[in-house]
């Protein structure tokens, strides 16, 4: 910085400002984002990663699932996240059926980053073979374990994973993979806290949850859900902010304070 700069510029964050973070045991702090207007104001509250979620396909859309977000979604709204970004990290979501073979998987990313102005790409599942094949390629990869949206006609209901001792013994070990396979992240998504942390301490990589505990690297929540706009019941690992804000910037504001000072998630947000 030039002793003569009167602002400070604003820096874009990277993958390696967020593994610092988790080494220095800061806590790492997301939320979904879809548009400009939100992005502006996630931004400016110094929320450290947007995830352009394929959830937009139920909070935006109006679809009972994630099923029907398609690449063409997912560019869109990667892009007009990206644009008017000043600081925060962006993973895009790789839509359902969007990463069925390695060399897909690895086109969709491609798109996400060089059109989409993504940072980083997720995917559902335990796919070592894609994970391996983007990472060679030099992409950024999130993985995602735990309750897989995309698996929900599998799966009938969006409930806790892991709680049986097989179960979670099968997501640790997958986490364990996915790391080894060159994932840079991890997104858990509703698992017993326990099993959260676990994962957490054993990998290397931020473990970034969602109903997963307190105990993460990071926490993520679907936006909508913490302003208390979505569409329908609220998961109940997630938390109503407005309630104690006057905007919904201090909303944001005041979930990113919780979050680095281990509020949220409390127990009742939890497994
Ligand atoms: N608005 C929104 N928020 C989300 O967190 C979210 C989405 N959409 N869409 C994609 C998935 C689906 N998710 C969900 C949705 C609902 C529950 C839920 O209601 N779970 C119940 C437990 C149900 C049970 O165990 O029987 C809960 O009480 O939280 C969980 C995850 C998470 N993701
Ligand atoms: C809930 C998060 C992890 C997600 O994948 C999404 O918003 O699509
Ligand atoms: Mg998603």
């Amino acid at each position: 910085m030039s002793q003569y700069s009167t602002v400070s510029r604003a820096k874009i964050k990277t993958i390696a400002d967020l593994q610092q973070m988790k080494q220095a045991g800061q806590k790492i702090t997301s939320l979904t984002a879809y548009d400009a207007s939100f992005t502006a104001l996630l931004d400016q509250a110094g929320v450290d990663i947007l995830l352009v979620g394929d959830s937009l396909g139920m909070v935006v859309q109006g679809h009972a699932s994630t099923l029907p977000v398609n690449m063409q979604d997912m560019l869109y709204h990667t892009q007009i996240v990206s644009r008017g970004r000043q600081q925060a990290f962006i993973i895009a979501d790789l839509p359902f059926m969007s990463s069925a073979t390695p060399l897909q998987a690895a086109e969709n990313a491609a798109l996400l980053i060089q059109q989409g102005g993504a940072q980083m790409v997720k995917l559902e599942g335990a796919k070592i073979e894609a994970i391996e094949f983007m990472v060679q390629q030099g992409i950024p990869v999130c993985a995602h374990l735990g309750l897989l949206p995309q698996s929900i006609y599998q799966l009938g209901k969006y409930t806790v994973q892991g709680k049986l001792e097989k179960d979670a013994a099968k997501i640790l070990a997958d986490a364990v993979k996915v790391e080894q396979a060159g994932a840079q992240m991890l997104i858990v998504e509703c698992i017993p806290a326990s099993l959260a942390e676990q994962i957490s301490e054993q990998l290397l990589i931020p473990v970034i949850g969602i109903g997963a505990g307190v105990h993460c690297d990071g926490q993520v929540l679907v936006l909508y859900d913490m302003l208390d706009i979505s569409l329908g019941r609220k998961p109940r690992f997630s938390k109503n902010y407005m309630q104690q804000s006057g905007s919904i910037l201090e909303a944001i504001q005041s979930y990113v304070a919780e979050v680095r000072e281990q509020k949220f998630p409390a127990q009742e947000h939890s497994f």
